[in-house]
């Protein structure tokens, strides 16, 4: 089979917004790659491009090593199959499987063997004389692959083929898809926006953000250890809680103030230490369930988040229970992670009280520790000085809530209203800097202090 790489990859329609933004990867030989993002994040675009039936702006696609540009659709050996199938209807489904082969120069009897063979690979033997208009929708998926491995190609390129089949036909074409590719050993791309495709099919996913590729690895590696704050908003089930806080530090403790509360760590732990350079920098905690465990609510302060139960989600063999803290969340979508900071480090601006007129005044007045004489806005209870930021349509507008969400065994749930503390398990609190990159933790405090 085919190695893909794409170099520099970009593709700028006409009049258009840059679809595809200097795109670069290495897709192994027989790998599966799910190209996974928001709609409009350049997904089927560069599958598209890897195909030949769109020209890139720039940049080149190689098949094992071999520029691609001079060759045509047909010459790269590709099959594509897409989310609404693409099936001739007057034809039958053994036409439909065969229909490629048709302009090639195999003798019908080969041909026959070769359509009866992808048919049988797809288990859709007994559906061969019926038209696409009498199959449901996952049948008609499975003639579509089965077209597409027909001419024996050397990649797969799947644009969202699930999307239009329901919950149970997906789960199921999702195990034959992975399994046909592997026996296949074919190469494959494959788009979806859906991260549980991404996740339980590839080899590899890369996570797209506005044609460029945020974060390319395996699935275990983009969730556990997102890059950014976008990957890992876009992953887990459920997505993780996104809270809006800034890093104290004083001198015996490391403080993140969420603003209702204060997670107290201890600074001398060395995994910390990134943080305690961080000084009054504004964050985001990500937090998935699994990072949080509930505890006496009577227990000591630490790494631990209070709050109470707002409601509880029966899902059979488990609960989950959203908890509210007080927090306010960090949309990813937010202005903020667009504008980045202007890489002046603010504990230089702090050295002294910011002057009047300073272009940041109102930024740092909100960030600096200090004794509060204005009245602060009921978002902001801790004794520190940081208050979330929303953009609220009406003075009567309350700030949006950011629920943490715990797991517990579905038959001891709490009551709706019921305290709840919830210890956090440093090693896995994911921390985003104010432009969404991840802020480290040191696993073993051996890092740099
Ligand atoms: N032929 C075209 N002409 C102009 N703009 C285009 C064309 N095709 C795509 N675009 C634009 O390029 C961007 C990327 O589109 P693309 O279809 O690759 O995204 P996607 O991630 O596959 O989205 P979706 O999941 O909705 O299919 C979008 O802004 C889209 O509007």
């Amino acid at each position: 089979m085919v190695a893909i790489t794409l170099d520099r990859l970009t593709k700028i329609f006409d009049g258009g917004p840059m679809a595809v933004d200097d795109v670069s990867m290495e897709i192994g030989s027989g790998e599966f790659v799910a190209l996974l993002g928001p709609t409009g994040c350049g997904k089927s675009t560069i599958l598209r491009l890897v195909a030949g039936l769109e020209e890139p702006t720039s940049g080149r696609i190689l098949f094992d090593g071999e520029p691609m540009e001079n060759q045509t659709v047909r010459d790269r050996r590709v099959a594509m199959v897409f989310q609404d199938y693409a099936l001739y209807p007057y034809l039958t489904v053994a036409q439909n499987i065969g229909f490629p082969l048709r302009l090639g120069a195999e003798p019908s009897g080969a041909l026959a063997a070769r359509v009866a063979e992808a048919a049988e690979q797809l288990g859709i033997t007994h559906l061969l004389e019926r038209r696409p208009g009498n199959l449901s929708g996952g049948q008609r998926q499975r003639v579509a692959m089965a077209r597409a491995i027909v001419r024996r190609p050397q990649a797969f390129l799947l644009d969202e083929p699930l999307s239009n089949l329901d919950a149970g036909v997906r789960a199921e074409l999702r195990t034959e898809i992975t399994g046909l590719s592997r026996r296949l050993g074919v190469t494959t791309l494959y788009v979806t926006h859906d991260q549980v495709e991404a996740m339980t099919m590839a080899d590899r996913v890369a996570v797209l953000r506005r044609g460029r590729v945020q974060q390319l690895g395996t699935p275990a590696e983009v969730y556990a250890d997102p890059v950014s704050l976008f990957v890992a908003a876009f992953l887990g089930t459920p997505r993780p809680s996104l809270l809006q806080g800034a890093v104290y530090v004083d001198r015996e403790r490391v403080l993140i103030d969420v603003g209702s509360q204060l997670l107290e760590l201890p600074r001398d732990d060395p995994r910390l230490r990134t943080l305690v350079r961080r000084h009054t920098e504004r964050v985001t905690l990500a937090l998935r369930p699994e990072v949080l465990t509930p505890v006496r609510p009577g227990a000591e302060p630490g790494a631990v988040l209070r709050g109470n139960v707002r409601s509880v989600e029966h899902l059979g063999h488990e609960a989950l229970v959203y908890v509210d803290i007080g927090a306010v969340p960090t949309s990813v979508v937010e202005s903020r992670l667009e504008h980045p900071d202007t890489g002046q480090h603010l504990s230089e601006l702090l050295a002294d009280d910011p002057p009047t007129g300073h272009p940041f005044r109102h930024t740092l007045a909100r960030m600096i520790p200090h004794q509060r004489t204005d009245s602060p806005p009921a978002t902001a209870r801790t004794e520190y000085g940081f208050y979330p930021v929303y953009e609220p349509e009406s003075a009567q507008d309350q700030p949006p809530v950011a629920d943490l969400v715990v797991r517990v065994p579905a038959l001891t749930p709490p009551r709706p209203g019921a305290p709840m503390a919830l210890a956090v398990d440093l090693d896995r609190l994911l921390l985003f800097d104010r432009a969404g990159d991840r802020i480290r933790l040191d696993p073993s405090g051996a890092g740099p202090a």
